[in-house]
């Protein structure tokens, strides 16, 4: 997806950055579809994760004793969100752009030669990272909303959708830097002006956008309802989409998904939007 340059050790994907690559993939236009995409990763990973029970146990502390676990005594759920680190890391995951790592302080080496992007966001981009406030949203909000209560030992699996989920939410909010450097550009003396004045209302406002917002909020309801369907081998829906049916049956509430999305999601994209816009003119 981003512009690459100076990759010559990894061939195969080496990328041809021109003055067309850069400005697709600013325009706001494509940033939002990739938000629309990540949208079908989310739902479709709290559709995994509510199949099984909330499995307290996996958030525990002291959690599993694993040898030579980077946070000894730390919950399954770091444990395994820790390692997944380490082996994306090793082949470069969060060397990319658009990834932000939970423990970005344990990151390994890499495995595979180090790629250079060309550089589409300001250089305080690397240092916002807001996974911290997410891991609290997705333990304190997110998982008594979309999991029954309970104890079924699936901790395995259960840990694994959370990652998956967990890395979802990161890369969905911190694209906030993608879309904050759009604005800027299409508007930049009055962001200029704006931040100039450290004005962060000012700024919050300017980035709002409350009818796309809204839209955002209907379509992720509507997909959760949609994705929760039974579909029978002639095509036939097994359960109803009209919106108590889907209440119902659905195998993430519908609802659920949408409070998380204006409660939180874009809550926490405008939060990066905003931090990001504030440091924009630093060196
Ligand atoms: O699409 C935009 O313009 C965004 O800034 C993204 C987003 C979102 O998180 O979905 C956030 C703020 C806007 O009010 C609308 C939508």
């Amino acid at each position: 997806m981003f512009p690459r340059v100076n990759a010559s050790m990894d061939t195969a994907t080496v990328d041809c950055t021109t003055a067309r690559d850069l400005s697709n993939v600013l325009s706001l236009n494509n940033i939002r579809q990739t938000l629309i995409r990540l949208e079908d990763t989310i739902i479709f990973g709290l559709i995994e994760r509510a199949q099984f029970a909330r499995n307290s146990a996996v958030y525990e502390e002291p959690g599993v004793e694993v040898p030579g676990c980077s946070r000894p005594g730390c919950s399954l759920l770091e444990y395994i969100l820790r390692e997944t680190e380490q082996i994306h890391g090793r082949i470069r995951r969060y060397t990319s752009p658009d990834e932000n790592a939970y423990f970005p302080e344990a990151l390994p080496s890499l495995l595979l030669p180090p790629i250079t992007y060309e550089q589409v966001l300001a250089p305080c981009a690397a240092s916002i990272n807001l996974n911290e406030s997410i891991l609290k949203l997705y333990l304190e909000h997110l998982m008594p909303e979309i999991t029954e209560p309970g104890d079924d030992g699936n901790y395995g699996s259960a840990a694994m959708y959370d990652v998956m989920i967990l890395q979802a939410l990161s890369k969905r909010i911190h694209y906030g830097k993608f879309v904050a450097e759009s604005k800027f550009l299409s508007q930049t003396e009055k962001y200029t002006r704006l931040i100039h004045a450290h004005d962060s209302e000012g700024l919050m406002a300017a980035i709002t956008d409350a009818v796309v917002e809204a839209k955002v909020i209907q379509r992720v309801a509507r997909k959760a309802a949609i994705f929760g369907q039974d579909v029978g081998a002639a095509g036939d829906v097994i359960v109803g989409t009209d919106s108590e049916a889907a209440e119902q049956n659905a195998k993430v509430r519908p609802q659920a998904v949408a409070q998380l999305y204006k409660d939180w999601v874009m809550p926490l994209t405008k939060k990066v939007e905003v931090d990001y816009l504030l440091r924009r003119l630093e060196d």
